[in-house]
């Protein structure tokens, strides 16, 4: 009897205290933010241009960490390096889940590609193993020859016609990564696999759009069935479903095609299906090597664009920065031939240079949201179990305390003038990503762009008759990538 009192005591004592801790940890306040509206949050206030400044010109107000709610999901965004470093990379284990699109991964069937996969599967394990090790540095440099290929189609192409700088460059970036994802070589024009590419992530793009889809708040809605008035969205999705699953087994099955003929190229996709072991990939294998190739071109295409699109803007105004990189990248090639992928590791002055553009033209000022899969709290905030977790990169890169003078573009930052001089911190740790998400081809992106960067000043002169830039004098495009917007600039071959 008296055993039975203790033990009833014990365990009211421990349901008190379970009661205690959940009650107390609720009563921390998430971080601050503007606020909200009943139903929508904060819907209104977001801007669908650059909503990163938003973020910028809110943590101001409310401090580096700060929250707001988007109908009934709430939204972190972190804008300085600490909370960054302290939560995304450091407490990785739980900060690297993706939110869910109810639209996209579910009812348009997209959960499993590289960028959608729940950081909780075991699928995403599997897709990280086979992109770091396709597109490692020593991978990267297999495809040297095809780099060092396609830089001299690009330097063709703008001798012909400088004024289509953007779309030379934008074939470049297709025709290299679908090169290395199937071995497929992009026609002239309108190419197939490209429109196909693209098509898919406008579509993506488009069921992604942040408050559009109220499926993506209200999960249950999921389950009305497409014939309820109002159910555009099930329509519209089955659409794209059916769209999309077509679109994902086109390049694959060429490759397939290629292979059965007994003319396939090298690449990502038959290293992995007809190893050197000479292990036989198996059905489920087969199909974690398609969607981890599909990621290849989403990864790539755009961001590679972005990047080199901001370097000749940016060299058009900065003649300075333009002579001397041009003028080490001659002492080591000379003026007769392209550069070499082998040549790279001696262009230092070039190697600040891309620091800097990343630096100053954050190719994805938000990176991709990430989501927590517990309860957390950090410094002195509760984050809530399944919130958006975002890192304003642009703010980061834009911190003077981090930064000096951060508008200015200047690459010296990045070159030590003595030895034990510190220096501003890289860039790269912030560009490419957080956690067990961060970019897998942030060695690849970083050797192709240099090669076509040394090429294209080895070749060009880039001017404009614009002045260089004082404060704030650039515009960026918006999207999840993002870019200086075009400007006047004449690009003349160097004779
Ligand atoms: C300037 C070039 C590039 C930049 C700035 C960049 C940046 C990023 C960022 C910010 C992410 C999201 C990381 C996160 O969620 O924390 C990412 C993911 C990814 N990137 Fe890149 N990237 C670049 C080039 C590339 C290239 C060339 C490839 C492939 C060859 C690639 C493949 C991927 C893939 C597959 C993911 C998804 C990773 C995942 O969700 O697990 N990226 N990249």
């Amino acid at each position: 009897m008296a055993l039975s009192h203790i033990t009833y005591g014990l365990t009211s004592l421990v349901l008190l205290f379970a009661v205690y801790l959940k009650y107390s940890r609720r009563s921390t306040p998430v971080p601050p933010g503007p606020r909200s509206w009943r139903i929508g949050g904060v819907t209104h206030l977001i801007p669908k241009k650059h909503p990163w400044l938003s973020y910028a010109r809110w943590s101001e107000r409310f401090g580096p960490i700060i929250s707001f709610r988007v109908y009934n999901q709430t939204v972190v965004v972190l804008n300085d390096t600490k909370a960054v470093h302290e939560l995304l990379d450091k407490r990785q284990a739980f900060y690297s889940d993706r939110p869910r699109s109810w639209m996209l991964h579910d009812l348009c069937g997209r959960a499993n590609t590289v960028f959608n996969i729940s950081a909780t599967n075991d699928r995403h394990r599997k897709y990280r193993t086979l992109l770091r090790g396709g597109l490692s540095p020593q991978a990267t440099l297999s495809y040297a020859p095809l780099l060092e290929c396609e830089l001299a189609d690009l330097v063709t192409r703008l001798n012909d016609s400088p004024a289509l700088y953007r779309e030379h460059i934008r074939r470049n970036a297709a025709a290299i990564i679908m090169r290395v994802a199937y071995g497929y070589t992009v026609a002239k024009d309108n190419d197939l696999f490209v429109r196909t590419a693209e098509e898919a992530s406008q579509i993506s793009g488009l069921a992604m759009a942040p408050g559009r889809w109220l499926v993506n708040y209200f999960p249950l809605l999921r389950f009305v069935p497409g014939w309820f008035p109002g159910a555009g969205f099930q329509r519209q999705a089955a659409i794209w479903r059916k769209e999309l699953d077509k679109l994902s087994g086109v390049p694959h099955q060429w490759v397939r095609d290629q292979m059965a003929a007994g003319i396939d190229n090298d690449c990502f996709t038959t290293r992995l299906l007809k190893p050197s072991s000479g292990k036989v990939a198996s059905v489920d294998e087969e199909d974690i090597i398609k969607w981890a190739a599909g990621g290849l071109y989403a990864g790539a295409a755009d961001t590679t664009f972005s990047a080199l699109v901001s370097f000749i803007l940016l060299m058009a105004v900065h003649p300075d920065v333009q002579d001397r990189a041009r003028a080490e990248i001659l002492e080591l090639t000379g003026a007769d031939r392209l550069p070499f992928v082998s040549d790279i590791p001696q262009f230092h002055y070039l190697s600040a240079v891309l620091k800097e553009v990343l630096r100053f033209a954050p190719v994805a000022p938000l990176a991709l949201p990430h989501q927590v899969t517990q309860e957390d709290e950090y410094g002195g905030y509760r984050i809530p179990k399944n919130a958006t977790v975002m890192a304003n990169v642009w703010s980061i890169m834009h911190d003077e305390t981090l930064y000096p003078d951060p508008y200015t573009f200047d690459p010296s930052r990045f070159i030590p003038v003595k030895s034990g001089d510190s220096l501003q911190p890289d860039p790269r740790g912030y560009s490419f990503g957080f956690g067990r998400r961060t970019c897998p081809g942030s060695h690849f992106a970083e050797t192709s762009m240099l090669l076509i960067m040394a090429g294209i000043l080895l070749k060009f002169d880039i001017s404009s008759s614009r002045p260089r830039p004082a404060i704030h004098p650039l515009e960026f495009t918006s999207g999840i990538t993002s870019h200086i917007k075009p400007f006047d600039i004449n690009i003349v071959s160097r004779k």
